[in-house]
């Protein structure tokens, strides 16, 4: 096919963002992630992907999201989101990872060539209105239009790529416009707690990011049916997003805020967004001022069983299977207490993987335990709750609720604010307080810990990445130290979005927990040869 690129206007506007020369990019779990002095070209390139892949999904809307999402904030980086509101699909990763490393403009050019050729992206498809905001660059070069979604939660950005690409359709997801996700997040709510007791006033810690602003208009949707207390919610003073608060400090740290100390009361429960709001931790204090995490396995055994419930009491249990999916990092306690109850899949980290095989099921619940998921409804599903005869006003109820909740989750990726709202209907239909949704099952005591090393390329994983086939050797002897603790499991996995191996840990006392982590920390330090000289004093 001849190349139609606009490969002059592409030479020129590239020579005003240089790659720089050593560094080499990736896009990975988070998309392009790094410090944001050094992403200037990444941008520039993404603009013109993005511009490629709505020209070859014949101009349906790409999105295109920046942002640090739970990282400190000079540690930005960039996503795309396909159309269905879906990560970018696996191939076009590594095209886009080419293209962000060819090192000058007659390189960039030819790597363009060859992803159009191999993906066969016919140039004079025509575009919708994409929603890229400071790409604008990239866009040019192509001769492509952008609508700037303003500064939104990255759900947000999904729900409008999806809404704009599914407009006019049988599978309208809803209006796209920030108003319609409010809308539609509000009504639904609205619906599934008529004739129940308002819950107590929620605290939300906001992570300083652009949840707040989200977060506000929702309270205000929401009217009386829930009083949200925000907190953290500045969003303009330098340093402060996810700076000692935000759901990944919650979940790391295992405390609260320091910030929430004054303000949380014994038994309220309160919850901690990240910084682009797709990630949610809830915790509360008990009567002794004692801190109790309910993270994305909590998260995940409240819906999946709420779900079930509702399934049942619609008589529809036959004909819709829900099931559940977790990655290694979920908590034994979790998977044993799911297994018990329903089919549950465990997958490689990240997103993509969990939402792929969720797509699997008639529901599917899927949950990072830092707090990341949602539920998929498959549309044969959606169209059996649209078509049922309910024979009992209970059955009827049940399935209204059902349908309510399609319309509540954020079906594209997970949704801080909406798997809220899903918590928070859980929790009014059951009468629950922290207390009780935290009695479910308890959590087996766990550490995470960060392992710098050499060559984090060098650790292989099988399994979905509970065991390592490489370096060899090294998965027995993280074994033969398992062993020697009740309770033990432990994994080590390179991670996606950090120059780090992670390690695992989990015991039946946290000191072992702690004590295992270490040991396979200090294990993996010596293997792959980090310098003694810096190896850090916690490693056993
Ligand atoms: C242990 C952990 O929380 N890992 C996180 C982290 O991935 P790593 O590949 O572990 O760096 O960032 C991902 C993107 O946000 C998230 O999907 C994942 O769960
Ligand atoms: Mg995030």
């Amino acid at each position: 096919m001849p190349s139609a690129l606009p490969v002059e206007s592409i030479k020129l506007l590239s020579g005003q963002h240089h790659k720089p020369s050593i560094i080499r990019f990736q896009y990975g779990t988070a998309g392009f992630r790094t410090t944001a002095s050094i992403l200037d070209s990444v941008l520039f390139r993404v603009g013109i992907v993005a511009a490629l892949r709505s020209k070859k999904l014949d101009g349906r809307t790409i999105g295109v999201m920046v942002t640090a999402s739970h990282n400190p904030e000079p540690d930005n980086g960039v996503k795309l989101v396909d159309p269905r509101g879906e990560m970018l699909e696996a191939s076009w990763e590594v095209h886009a990872t080419t293209i962000a490393n060819a090192s000058t403009a007659d390189d960039l050019v030819d790597a363009l060539e060859v992803l159009v050729q191999t993906a066969k992206i016919d140039l004079h498809a025509p575009f919708w209105p994409s929603l890229v905001a400071a790409l604008e660059d990239g866009f040019k070069a192509m001769g492509a239009t952008a609508r700037n979604a303003g500064v939104t939660t990255t759900p947000i950005l999904h729900y409008l790529v999806r809404s704009i690409n599914t407009k006019g359709t049988k599978y309208s997801y809803g209006e796209d416009t920030e108003a319609g996700y409010f809308a539609k997040l509000s009504t639904s709510y609205k619906k599934l707690v008529t004739g129940k007791a308002v819950q107590p006033p929620l605290v939300i810690d906001c992570a300083n990011g652009v949840g707040a602003l989200a977060a506000k208009t929702l309270n205000e949707s929401l009217g009386n049916t829930l009083e949200l207390v925000l907190e953290n919610a500045s969003t303009t003073t330098p340093g402060a997003l996810n700076n000692a608060c935000g759901a990944d400090f919650v979940k790391v740290s295992q405390k609260i805020p320091p910030s929430l100390a004054n303000v949380l009361q014994p038994g309220q429960r309160a919850c901690s967004l990240d910084g682009d709001a797709d990630r949610l931790i809830y915790y509360y204090l008990d009567d002794r001022g004692a801190f109790h995490m309910l993270d994305g396995d909590k998260i995940a055994a409240l819906v999946a069983a709420f779900i079930i419930e509702l399934v049942k009491v619609a008589g529809l249990e036959e004909k819709i299977k829900v099931g559940v999916v977790q990655t290694a990092y979920a908590n034994g306690a979790s998977t044993k207490y799911l297994q018990e109850r329903l089919p549950v899949k465990c997958v490689s980290t990240g997103v993509k993987h969990l939402h792929h095989a969720a797509e699997r099921y008639n529901v599917g619940v899927y949950f990072e335990a830092n707090g990341h998921g949602t539920v998929l409804f498959s549309q044969p599903t959606v169209d059996i709750l649209a078509e049922y005869q309910p024979s009992t006003p209970a059955q009827s109820r049940a399935v209204e609720h059902l349908v309510s909740l399609t319309e509540l989750i954020n079906q594209t990726v997970g949704d801080a604010l909406s798997d809220m709202l899903l918590v928070e209907v859980v929790l009014t239909h059951k009468s629950y307080r922290g207390e009780e949704w935290d009695s479910l099952y308890v959590d087996l005591p766990n550490r995470l810990a960060k392992c710098s090393v050499p060559d984090r390329n060098a650790f292989k994983t099988e399994d979905a990445e509970r065991r390592l086939v490489s370096p060899p050797g090294l998965q027995a002897r993280i074994d033969e130290l398992v062993l020697r603790y009740q309770g033990g499991r432990s994994f080590v996995r390179p991670s996606g979005t950090e120059d780090v191996v992670r390690v695992y840990a989990e015991a039946s006392l946290k000191s072992q927990a702690d004590e295992l982590a270490m040991r396979v920390a200090g294990l993996v330090y010596d293997e792959a040869g980090g310098d003694p000289t810096s190896r850090p004093k916690e490693f056993l």
